[in-house]
């Protein structure tokens, strides 16, 4: 008879890495290092562990426990094995391989977690000990914790945390789980006949558990491109593209790169893998090695050969993922258990982008232009929104790269609506049919606040789907609902019966009308009480729709009653309900009120027709301008500054002050960037040109630019060099004879965010030269001062700059200006002054 295994013998760095990667990525963590532990604990390392123990001194279990220190468990593992070593009734527990703490509630099952840390700490000691002895041994399971009596057997018990937490399908799931059961069938032989029963009654108890704490995001995981949730043109497009690049492209042609992106949880990575699994192609996936940190240093034995585990070299985050390349673009994948290749077609999926790059995006750079060269199989890069924006896309692959390297973007939206209550429903139904009266699935107007709570986002959605299922959340949230409904009904009749008592009407005109607005309203009252489905998420609007918002201004006309109506004497002020909350708007654009105001001044004049209105809406904007000028009140007053630019500007445009306006049209209007990016880069290249080209004055560049050059533009004798003449001629004076157009305006994408720091400069600089280049331009110039050449090297503040993309006029050099004004400078003596 084969003796069971040891616990030594159930570890394994692959197992490891499986359970890893099963947790949902947001749960990860890295993971306790499993490479071997030295025989003794080297002296440096002693006093560092000494120091964690309770009560500072080497008790008993100290020296066995000192050599895992380094092993990268996380701390809090450790303090609970301090704890639970501290507490005597508690170690008796641990002895005998019992969970001495109490099952149940949260607070239990939290100690449950740190009792575990303990038991793994035991568990590593005796594998320290046995170390030599396992080396050869097959590793077969992680590791086994010591549930015994709560799940009847261990091995069950952490097929059972791997099942919640997991990210597996359910089937699958459940396959894994019954070889688990079906290998353990074979341990309690020794125990004797009567753990064949409680086994099986363990099993029963489990496959429950299992069906109940099943994430219903992976139980209802989307096998099929039918079942996605994801609109049908959009998983064509990607297939479409896999096809091309996968099976028609020659693999000597180079690798193919495309990125997928879209918000959070709209279905990216769930469409890849059915379509890859549909098409037969092989997906090597990237994930972030775990094992990095500087512990790794202390390991002596790091390239012990007797150890059966796998450390990771000591190398930059960076030269792993390009090796990781190289390999995977090179070689098939290993075929695991289970794994059928029979297919040579392969592609690789890099969601989990290493952290280097977010520093030093040109270092992805380099490797994309080399992938480009020598791959030969596509590359795909998953990249999930932030909320207001596409920030990491345009940080990690510029225009410029996408161009330059063909790379393809598809764009995911949010998962519309309508698709998404089709999902819930039917999970619910499932759920309902399925759940013996322990689920109260809810009802469709909660389903439709579900969705509308979760922006798009599938995932949220049936998580706050299933957490809303269980009866007590379910009655809590009924009855909140019933609160805030009769408040609201009880405001509403109040407000009623005052008007109608008012206007003289009859109670029961009142009753009706009253009974008629709750009738058609259920879904305003919610939403104007601002109820969150359970779980919902921080809704978020993209600048562009916000932008639209407070521009479009869209209104619904109250009922005749409802609201009170203005005096005569002021009745032009009147205007029906705004169907938006501007304030709201602008929080949901996750933008700096005063950033929002800069886009909505760029905005606003197109959507006016009357100028009287103009001239009202213009007053707000600077009234509002006033708000976060002055550095005394900014921080009190700052607040109230969108909200004075959003209102103003709504409720000034009187041609969209009503709910159903002949001359407001809602006729689409482009929407663009604010130039203040361009003009405010271009003030500061000047202040420093000024101040470099002009620092014998010793002025500051305000005075410079507003004071003395305007004077030095109207002499006649020249200046000491080309380069500050070409300055005085651009910023001393206006070209009044020259045709000065206005700026081609950048448009405003959907996607688009406004960021005020990095990316207002990225805004600005994307075809221009930052402005220490300038400088050292100025610098150059001024060194060689006969280099007539020099001058072509200025900025033009006056028109579009050379700097300036292509799609803006093009600059007029300080020798055109000459030539076509024929002016004269005059000398001028800085002593005078
Ligand atoms: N009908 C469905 N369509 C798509 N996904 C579904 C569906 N039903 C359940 N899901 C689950 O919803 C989740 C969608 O997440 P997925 O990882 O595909 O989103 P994502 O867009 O890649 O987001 P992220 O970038 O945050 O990972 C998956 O876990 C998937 O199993």
């Amino acid at each position: 008879m084969t003796a069971p295994q040891s616990k030594s013998e159930r570890i394994g760095p692959s197992s490891a890495r499986r359970h890893y990667r099963q947790c949902p990525r947001h749960l990860r963590r890295p993971a306790p290092s499993l490479s071997p532990a030295p025989s003794s604990p080297s002296p440096r390392r002693q006093p560092r562990w000494e120091a964690l123990q309770p009560g500072g001194g080497a008790s008993a279990w100290a020296p066995s426990l000192a050599p895992v220190v380094p092993f990268g468990c996380p701390l809090w593992i450790w303090a609970a094995a301090a704890t639970a070593a501290a507490s005597p009734g508690k170690g008796e527990g641990n002895a005998a391989g019992h969970c001495p703490l109490p099952a149940g509630d949260l607070y239990s099952d939290i100690l449950q977690v740190l009792y575990y840390g303990w038991e793994l700490s035991r568990f590593i000691m005796s594998k320290t000990s046995l170390r030599r002895k396992v080396a050869s041994t097959k590793i077969t399971n992680w590791v086994e914790p010591s549930f015994d009596d709560f799940v009847g057997n261990t091995d069950i018990s952490s097929a059972l945390t791997t099942a919640s937490l997991g990210v597996n399908n359910f089937h699958q799931r459940r396959k894994d789980f019954s070889s688990t059961l079906e290998n353990n069938k074979l341990l309690p032989k020794k125990k004797g006949k009567s753990s064949s029963s409680k086994q099986s009654s363990v099993e029963a108890n489990l496959n429950e558990n299992l069906t109940e704490n099943e994430p219903w995001v992976d139980k209802y995981k989307p096998e099929t491109q039918n079942e996605l949730a994801v609109h049908k043109k959009k998983i064509e497009e990607l297939e479409t593209w896999l096809k091309a690049h996968v099976f028609e492209k020659e693999p000597k042609l180079g690798g193919s790169i495309l990125i997928i992106t879209g918000p959070p949880g709209c279905g990216k990575t769930a469409t890849l893998q059915i379509l890859v699994k549909e098409l037969g192609i092989t997906l090597q996936e990237w994930i972030n090695p775990v094992f990095l940190d500087s512990r790794r240093h202390d390991m002596k034995d790091e390239f012990n050969h007797e150890s059966s585990f796998h450390v990771v070299p000591n190398q930059s985050q960076v030269t792993i993922f390009q090796e990781f390349l190289l390999r995977a673009n090179k070689y098939n994948k290993l075929q695991m258990v289970g794994d059928c290749l029979h297919t040579d077609k392969k592609m690789i999926l890099v969601e989990d982008m290493p952290n280097q790059f977010y520093r030093d995006p040109s270092t992805l750079h380099e490797i994309l232009r080399r992938f480009v060269q020598l791959g030969r199989c596509p590359l795909i890069f998953i990249i999930s929104d932030s909320l207001s924006g596409d920030s990491n896309q345009r940080l990690l692959f510029p225009k410029e790269i996408q161009e330059e390297c063909s790379i393809s973007n598809i764009s995911f939206n949010p998962v519309a609506p309508t698709i998404m209550m089709k999902v819930l429903s039917r999970i619910a139904v499932l759920e309902a049919n399925m759940g013996g009266g322990k689920i109260v699935v809810p009802d469709k107007s909660s389903l439709e606040l579900l969705c509308k709570g979760c922006s798009g986002d599938i995932r949220s959605a049936i998580n706050s789907l299933q957490f809303s299922s269980f009866k007590e959340v379910y009655w809590n949230c009924l009855e909140k609902r019933a609160q805030l409904i009769s408040t609201y009904s009880y405001c509403n009749s109040t407000e009623t019966s005052f008007w109608s008592r008012k206007k003289g009407m009859s109670s029961l005109k009142s009753d009706a009308l009253l009974k008629a607005k709750q009738k058609k309203r259920p879904d305003t009252i919610l939403e104007n009480q601002e109820i969150q489905a359970i779980g919902g998420k921080d809704a978020s609007l993209f600048l562009f729709r916000a932008l639209g918002k407070i521009l479009y201004c869209k209104r619904t006309s109250p009922m005749e009653l409802e609201f009170p109506r203005l005096p005569s004497h002021l009745s032009e002020y009147e205007r029906d309900i705004l169907l938006v909350e501007p304030e709201e708007v602008v929080e949901k654009s996750h933008m700096p009120g005063e950033l929002f105001n800069l886009y909505l001044h760029q905005n606003y004049v197109d959507f006016f027709t009357e100028i009287e209105d103009l001239e009202r809406a213009s007053e707000y904007m600077s009234v509002a301008d006033i708000f976060r000028g002055d550095w005394n009140s900014r921080t009190i007053l700052g607040e109230y500054s969108a909200s004075v630019a959003t209102r103003g500007v709504m409720h000034s445009n009187k041609s969209r002050g009503f709910a159903y306006c002949p001359g407001g049209g809602a006729s689409f209007r482009p929407l663009h960037k604010p130039q203040w990016f361009l003009i405010n880069r271009k003030y500061r290249e000047n202040c420093l040109a000024a101040k470099s080209l002009f620092s014998s004055f010793c002025l500051p560049p305000l005075c410079l630019q507003t004071q003395l050059l305007p004077y030095l533009a109207m002499l006649t004798n020249p200046m000491r060099n080309q380069a500050q003449i070409a300055f005085i001629q651009d910023v001393g004076r206006f070209p009044l004879r020259r045709f000065f157009g206005r700026l081609k305006m950048e448009a405003l994408t959907d996607k688009d965010s406004g960021m005020i720091d990095s990316a207002s400069d990225d805004e600005a600089n994307f075809h221009g030269v930052p402005p220490t280049k300038t400088l050292m331009h100025m610098d150059k110039i001024k060194t060689s001062e006969t280099d007539i050449e020099a001058s072509l090297f200025l900025p033009s503040s006056q028109t579009s700059g050379t700097d300036l993309p292509a799609s803006q006029p093009q600059p007029a050099t300080a020798q055109g200006f000459m030539e076509e004004e024929k002016i004269t400078i005059e000398e001028y003596d800085s002593d005078e002054m």
